[in-house]
């Protein structure tokens, strides 16, 4: 790519996409050159010459304006969640067509939950019992978090590297999904708030302690540097990258 990247963003309007608009106009080395909402179709991306997309949108959106992107050979760095596995393993397979696009899905682009994701991760397999607590604002419209869904397959997979049994849990019934989601055995509750922006706590206990791992975005500002460092990367990471730390060497 050039020296000036030349980036689209889908989701302009929302809350996410009106603060990357903010952070791509103040970087020297970006050109905003297309702000899609979801009224304008997607050549929007090819004629306006983009060379990176940043979507910001909607679960129910984000699938779609991925593909068109790696189609079209335009690199993407994505923060919309929903990407579950099966989501991921198609875009894996479509990648293998288009070999020099970069495709990052970033479930958090915050250094602060990055770390906390990593943090519980290494700690996981020495306590007996975990759980993660996200907590939103309430406008949100997924649950769990895509941070949290994240951050609990990661424990998942660490303690079972370590041969680590399930959480203990004596539940017998539970009302309502009171014991919240189960995600890869690892059980994730999400509180919607209003006042809240996005946090999540991971709570790691075992006999007579308990490690409490949290981190707050008070702002949406908190994302930005990670939008624009995903955004001067991507192109360097051809193929499918799921998650930030990859980019940060952790
Ligand atoms: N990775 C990270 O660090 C972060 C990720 N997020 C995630 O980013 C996503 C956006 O969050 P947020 O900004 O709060 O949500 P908003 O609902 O405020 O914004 C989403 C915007 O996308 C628009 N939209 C929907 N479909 C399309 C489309 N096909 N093309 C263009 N625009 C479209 C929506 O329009 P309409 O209103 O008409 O639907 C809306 O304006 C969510 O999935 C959220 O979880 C949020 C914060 C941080
Ligand atoms: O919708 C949000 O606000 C956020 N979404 C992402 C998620 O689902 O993890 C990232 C952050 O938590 C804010």
């Amino acid at each position: 790519m050039a020296d000036v990247v030349k980036v689209a963003i889908a989701g302009a309007a929302g809350r996410m996409g009106a603060e990357a608009v903010k952070a791509v106009e103040g970087a020297d080395d970006m050109e905003l050159v297309a702000t899609l909402t979801r009224e304008d179709s997607l050549e929007k991306l090819v004629t306006s010459g983009a060379e990176v997309l940043v979507d910001l949108t909607v679960p129910s959106s984000t699938e779609a304006n991925v593909h068109f992107a790696v189609e079209h050979g335009i690199h993407a760095v994505v923060g919309t969640t929903g990407w579950s596995e099966e989501k991921l393993e198609t875009l894996r397979k479509k990648l293998e067509d288009h070999p020099e696009v970069g495709v990052l899905i970033a479930p958090n682009f915050a250094i602060g939950a990055i770390l906390a994701t990593e943090f519980a991760a290494k700690a996981a397999r020495y306590f007996e019992s975990v759980e993660v607590i996200e907590m939103h604002h309430p406008n949100k419209v997924d649950a769990p978090s895509g941070t949290a869904a994240h951050t609990a397959s990661k424990i998942a997979a660490a303690r079972a590297e370590a041969g680590v049994a399930a959480s203990p849990d004596a539940t017998e019934t539970d009302q309502g999904g009171s014991r919240g989601a189960d995600v890869d055995g690892v059980r994730v509750h999400a509180v919607r708030l209003r006042g809240l922006t996005a946090s999540q706590e991971i709570l790691l206990g075992d006999q007579g302690q308990q490690l409490v791992i949290r981190h707050d975005s008070f702002d949406r500002v908190s994302f930005m540097p990670g939008v624009l460092l995903g955004v001067r990367e991507v192109a360097k990471h051809p193929g499918l990258t799921h998650g930030l730390d990859h980019y940060l060497g952790l």
